[in-house]
């Protein structure tokens, strides 16, 4: 027998109380019946009318807007962003809240996940719970950091270019995003007709002057010529665009890369191949992982999920010609970048795959440093247990998901690690996004 369909509560209205701030750009509150919503555009401590946009009679959660603000939060102000608020641009979560609260929100997210998922307090992670605003970005309450540098558009029935909806595939037309960098506003991609196409990725580098546009066609339609208000070169991806991103890119006309800036080097970045996206946010990365490892001449080092070789290249830079660094990376279009980015180095060398094939391949019995920079579902039990077994000095977490790195965090302590010192920076002001670097070490030494 079927079970009957549970009764939707989309469009249904609760009033209640704000309670704390969840990892994912929202507060919990609970019905009077008990039901757990989670509420986006709302504010710990606040009274709302909240408006379920997901969820049915006896689920486990229920997601809701604050559609009506009955008592305001002392960190509330009037959201910049006009395409800001319930049921419109899902890009940023926290237009709604002062800088300085934002930062204090991430915190307690981070926080939050640490315990839950490691066990740890921020004083047993070495942290001291301040959130990092990137250089440039502490800003009054109002002003807006535009740190985007690259942008995916997505493009409406009609051609026009905007961006998504929070969890949904409708499009929010805009004439300007805020929070967009200079250099992608300035191509002015929001003034053109788009008709035919599925999405544009808008690329401005750091530190030189390329421009790149990605398009992506629906299928059977033409590419259109791309007249934009600067020069850019211009490439065509294949929908939907591959996991691991460059794969079905082709270039259409100009460089099919782009050269981004980072600690004294250039780096290339062919197809819409991942870099940071916050222009500081690479230094500030290299920095605080150097500043945790304290490479030392002639050690060696792995760069792990090592992209087009930023880590790889800093160390590099600092073991010296008696170091020796070995970086892992899937995207094999990356992997040509990284080897085209370090071929100064003799003694880097990079592999191409998955750090989960390829690292029990190796042979490598013993490191001195470890780097890993995994995507959003972080390393995993396997390759944490594995790198617990190579006895590094000292092993660099970079982490653009807490959740993650709380699970693997966990594994390394079972694996004899702990985590030495914590930094958490904000490089992804407006959003709920959040970026770590953990520092661990043996327990049972401390170095
Ligand atoms: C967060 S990025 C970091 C890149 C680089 N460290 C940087 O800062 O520019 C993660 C990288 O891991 C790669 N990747 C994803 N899953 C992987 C896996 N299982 N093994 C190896 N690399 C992977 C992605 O292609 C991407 O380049």
């Amino acid at each position: 027998m079927q079970a009957e369909p549970r009764k939707s509560l989309v469009g249904e209205e609760y009033e209640v109380e704000i309670g704390p701030v969840a990892h994912g750009g929202h507060c919990i509150a609970r019905t009077s019946t008990g039901q757990v919503l989670f509420v986006r555009h709302a504010l710990p401590g606040e009274r709302v009318v909240a408006r379920v946009t997901e969820g049915e009679e006896g689920a486990r959660f229920l997601r809701a807007d604050a559609v009506e603000v009955l008592s305001p939060s002392k960190d509330r102000i009037e959201a910049p962003c006009p395409y800001a608020g319930p049921g419109r641009c899902g890009g940023c979560d926290w237009q709604h809240a002062k800088p300085g609260a934002q930062r204090r929100l991430k915190g307690e997210v981070v926080a939050e996940q640490l315990k839950r998922l490691a066990g740890l307090t921020p004083e047993e992670a070495g942290w001291d719970g301040t959130v990092m605003p990137a250089e440039g970005d502490k800003l009054p309450a109002g002003e807006v950091p535009a740190w985007r540098t690259r942008v995916q558009y997505a493009v409406d029935a009609s051609g026009r270019a905007g961006l998504r909806r929070h969890r949904s595939h409708e499009v929010e037309p805009v004439d300007h995003c805020m929070i967009a960098a200079p250099g992608v506003t300035e191509l002015g991609i929001e003034k053109r007709d788009w008709a035919g196409m599925a999405s544009i990725e808008a690329i401005a580098a750091t530190g030189s002057q390329d421009r790149q546009v990605i398009l992506t066609p629906r299928a059977g339609a033409r590419l259109p010529l791309v007249e934009l208000d600067k020069p850019v070169s211009v490439m065509r991806a294949e929908e939907p665009r591959g996991r691991e991103g460059t794969g079905g890119v082709h270039r259409v006309h100009g460089r099919p890369f782009v050269r981004e800036r980072a600690d004294g080097r250039t780096h290339r970045v062919g197809g819409g191949g991942f870099w940071q996206v916050h222009p500081k946010a690479a230094d500030t990365l290299v920095t605080a992982v150097m500043q945790g490892l304290l490479p030392r001449k002639g050690e060696t080092a792995l760069d792990l999920y090592c992209g087009v070789g930023l880590f790889a290249g800093a160390l590099a830079d600092r073991l010296g010609e008696k170091g020796a660094v070995l970086g892992i990376e899937s995207g094999k279009r990356a992997v040509e970048d990284a080897r085209h980015n370090l071929a100064a180095f003799d003694r880097v060398r990079i592999e191409q795959g998955k750090v989960e094939a390829v690292l029990p391949r190796t042979g490598i019995t013993e490191v001195d440093l470890v780097v890993l920079d995994p995507p959003r579902a972080g390393a995993g039990k396997k390759t944490v247990e594995h790198l617990s077994s190579l006895g590094a000095r000292r092993i660099a977490y970079v982490a653009c998901d807490p959740a993650a790195l709380a699970r693997d965090v966990a594994y390394f302590r079972e694996g004899g690690y702990r985590v030495r010192t914590l930094r958490v920076f904000d490089l992804f002001p407006m959003t709920h996004h959040v970026e770590c670097v953990a520092i661990l070490e043996p327990a049972a030494k401390g170095s």
